[in-house]
Formats: structure tokens, sequence, C-alpha cells
């Protein structure tokens, strides 16, 4: 498998008061991107944070910024998140099924990774089209429990999604979000997995540094295996 484990710490499981430590002791524990859920209440029942944090956080760190959008209309994101200084820009495609080619292009022009999410209840097969596009997203992100809160329970089932993509797409980035952590990292990493998303098993942990060393370890393991 040609694709790096990336272990990127959820912060929304951050002390939000502290953002630019919290972000600096991640890195330092090892982290290769922070993992930033800006939510609207519309697309999600809870509400994050938004473009004024990830330009106050950029002033910080000159990490990868992994931001996940779950809000209803993506494509009003992307100029102010590229001025804001984000790295990826992972929509969801519930809320683009029209214009995704418009918007992956302009996530592309503006320097940043294009990524396409999907809730549990979506089917695998609607982001094909996005992959295999001239102009095709770099990044599926499964989601492993409902979008909208951290610290949800792991979803098992979503691992024939991972297993179909990585089958079809031996180098894409796919990334799950939701509940992984120790006990549930084996089943994403073998499933094939690259990037994991950890917030409450990370931050939860008196010593972060071993979850994100153990979480890669797993990821490295499985494409040994593979
Ligand atoms: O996008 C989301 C939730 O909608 C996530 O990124 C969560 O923040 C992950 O948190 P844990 O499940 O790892 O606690
Ligand atoms: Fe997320």
């Amino acid at each position: 498998m040609g694709v790096t484990p990336k272990i990127a710490p959820s912060m929304l499981s951050s002390d939000f008061a502290n953002l630019a430590s919290e972000a600096a002791r991640m890195l330092n524990d090892g982290a290769d991107w922070l993992h930033m859920d800006i939510m609207g209440r519309h697309f999600v029942p809870n509400l994050t944070i938004g473009v004024p944090v990830i330009q106050s956080l950029r002033k910080h760190t000159k990490a990868y910024l992994d931001c996940h959008l779950m809000v209803t209309n993506p494509l009003d994101y992307v100029e102010p998140l590229r001025k804001a200084g984000a790295s990826g820009f992972t929509f969801h495609i519930e809320t683009s099924k029209d214009n995704w080619p418009e918007l992956v292009q302009r996530i592309k022009s503006g320097g940043m990774m294009p990524g396409v999410a999907l809730r549990p209840g979506t089917p695998v097969e609607e982001i094909y089209p996005l992959v295999e596009a001239e102009n095709p997203v770099e990044l599926v992100l499964v989601m492993t429990v409902e979008p909208g809160f951290g610290g949800q329970k792991f979803m098992p089932e979503m691992m024939d999604k991972v297993r179909l993509l990585r089958q079809k797409y031996p180098s894409l980035n796919i990334e799950v979000d939701g509940g992984l952590g120790p006990s549930t990292i084996d089943t994403a990493a073998s499933a094939g997995a690259n990037c994991i998303v950890a917030g409450s098993s990370v931050f939860g942990a008196p010593e972060p540094a071993q979850v994100i060393s153990l979480l890669r370890k797993s990821v490295e393991k499985a494409q040994q295996t593979s």
C-alpha cells in the first residue's frame, strides 16, 4: 500500500481556551495532522468552531489543519478557509451532490487537499464518481459515528465501506472518524484505513503520546501484512 499513516487528533476534544498550546502538545506527542471539526447547527445538531478559529490557530502553528466541514453550504467556506490557512478541506457528499465538481476544483485551486466525507447511512458507491473524476478528491472520510459530537461509540459495520474503498483504490487516503482508540484501531487499520482521527481517546489518555504511537503502529502493521 502506498499510503502513509496519518494520525489526526480531533481538536474538538481539546481545551478550546488553550487551543494553541493543545495543538503544540499534540504535535509534540507525535500527531501528523490536527483534525478541525467545523460544525453548523443545520447539518448536525451542534455548533463548534469556524473560520476565525482556524485563522487564529494558523498564527501559532505550521501544522497540517485537516478541516472537516459539517455545514450545509461548504462552497461558501472555500475562500474564507483558504485565507485562514486550512490545509485539507473535507466536505460531506450529502451537502454537495449537485455541485461537487466545482467544489473540488475550487478547493484545489485554493491549494488545499480536497476530501469527501460520508455519513453512516450514505452508501459508499455515492463517492466513487468523486474518486474517479478527472479532478478527483484525494481523501475519503468514512464516518464511523453519526457526525455531530465526540465521544461516541465506533460503528464496526462501517468497515465494509473501508474495505471496498481500499480494494478499489489502493493509493487513496482513507480516513476514519469517530470512536477510534486502542480498542477499535485494529479493526479500522486491517480494513485499510490510513488516516485516523481520534479525539476522546487521545485527549482523555494520561499519556496521549502512547495512544498516538499505538494508533500509528496498528496502521503500519496492517499495511505490512496486507
Ligand atoms: O467529526 C467528528 C464528530 O462529528 C469527530 O471528528 C469527533 O470529534 C471524533 O471524536 P471521538 O469520537 O474520537 O471522540
Ligand atoms: Fe471529524
